[in-house]
């Protein structure tokens, strides 16, 4: 590691006890020196003020990785376009949180610590201005939307289809950020529910969460005709151009959403993987999406969809029990991709058991689990 990182992972750490305080401190301090970014951010603040910490942990953590750290933050400065974000902005945002670190970690913030962040600072806010305005050269900041249909599945579970104003190019396994009509500026990620489509229409899946703003207004008030917004895809829980090993894929509630894109896109590609789903779900009446899926198994013999129902087993016919349990009983892994997708708890013990199955943890694939609490 090198000396700078390792100041600013000393920074970290000694701020992580307080990160609530010296986030909620730095967006006090911004808003106020620059009232005129106050309108890019929603108007409660409290899934933002997380993202945030996060954020420069996941930075943290990447340090040593070049090639990965511009990665992230390409896609970042691309995934801010949508909010408004400015080249002028950086400055300000820099300059607070350099004030809230210092007051948050002052046992290792000093002259030498500061000039490091302030390096670090420079070039990730670069790397996001330049491929941010590399992407305005082919992409617009977002997508309009027009809900075209919505299906109530559960009492709290819905499938929406909306038609973007302008294409929208996405690959299968993908996840976009949707903005509601009713939540201006609150932007949450969900994966599109089938490989691109012909008629250029996208399907989300999306679970009502308790006190979730954004799941709740999809499944309960959208209805055709509303307008979402949209911004760019993300993510590389995608298929590996080339490859042909079988994939074994999990999905645990909603989290079958991507899984569902991913078998529709071997479909499509023709190559005749074998690709094992298994489907988990705490009852039957949570399988919201079983007919479907059970309707692609029967039109292709590479797919094999199995239904994993750990409780209240009735009119379906499924393996019982855990759905890690469930996909050690079958097997032998040791040759398949994983991928893997739902809540993530699920997503950490999966990882270990597809691993404990004989995956090479580099042949997994999920969505990063930064990204995935943030679906309410
Ligand atoms: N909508 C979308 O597009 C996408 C959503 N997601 C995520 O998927 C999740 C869906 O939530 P929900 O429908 O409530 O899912 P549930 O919590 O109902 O879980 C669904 C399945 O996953 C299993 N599971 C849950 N937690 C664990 C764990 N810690 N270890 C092992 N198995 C586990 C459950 O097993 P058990 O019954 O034993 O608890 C169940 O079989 C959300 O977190 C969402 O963010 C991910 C990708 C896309």
């Amino acid at each position: 590691m090198t000396r700078e990182a390792e100041l600013i992972r000393r920074t970290l750490e000694e701020v992580e006890g307080s990160a609530d305080s010296a986030t909620a401190y730095f967006y006090a301090l911004l808003f106020v020196q620059y009232p005129q970014v106050r309108e890019l951010f929603p108007a409660a603040m409290d899934v933002q003020r997380d993202r945030l910490f996060r954020s420069l942990l996941t930075a943290a953590r990447m340090f040593d990785d070049g090639p990965a750290l511009q990665a992230h933050f390409a896609a970042l400065g691309r995934g801010h376009r949508k909010y408004g974000t400015l080249p002028t902005h950086y400055p300000a945002v820099g300059e607070c949180l350099m004030r809230a670190l210092e007051r948050y970690a002052p046992r290792s913030w000093g002259p030498e610590t500061e000039s490091a962040w302030v390096k670090a600072y420079t070039a990730l806010s670069q790397v996001m201005i330049d491929a941010a305005a590399e992407d305005e050269r082919h992409a617009p900041a977002w997508w309009r939307a027009q809900v075209v249909t919505h299906e109530q599945r559960t009492p709290d579970i819905a499938v929406l289809t909306v038609r973007p104003d302008a294409p929208y190019p996405f690959r299968a396994g993908q996840y976009t950020s949707i903005e509601t009509p009713w939540w201006p500026r609150v932007w949450r990620h969900y994966s599109f529910a089938s490989a691109p489509r012909p008629d250029g229409l996208l399907v989300f899946h999306v679970k009502a969460v308790p006190a979730g703003w954004v799941s709740t207004a999809l499944v309960h008030k959208a209805r055709p005709g509303d307008v979402l917004r949209l911004g760019p895809p993300a993510g590389s829980m995608t298929l590996d151009d080339g490859g042909d090993s079988g994939l074994l894929c999990l999905g645990g509630g909603t989290g079958i959403a991507p899984i569902k894109a991913l078998v529709e896109d071997v479909a499509k590609r023709g190559a005749s993987r074998p690709v094992e789903v298994f489907y988990g779900a705490r009852t039957d009446l949570d399988l919201y999406d079983l007919d479907p899926l059970l309707r692609l198994d029967r039109s292709y013999p590479w797919l094999s969809v199995r239904p994993v129902v750990a409780a209240g087993r009735g009119s379906v016919p499924s393996v019982p029990g855990e759905l890690l349990d469930a996909v050690r009983r079958y097997g032998p892994w040791a040759a398949y991709d994983g991928y893997l997708s739902g809540p993530p708890g699920l997503i950490r013990s999966g990882v270990a058991a597809l691993v404990g199955a004989g995956i090479p943890a580099h042949r997994i694939r999920h969505d990063a689990l930064e990204e995935l609490v943030n679906r309410p």
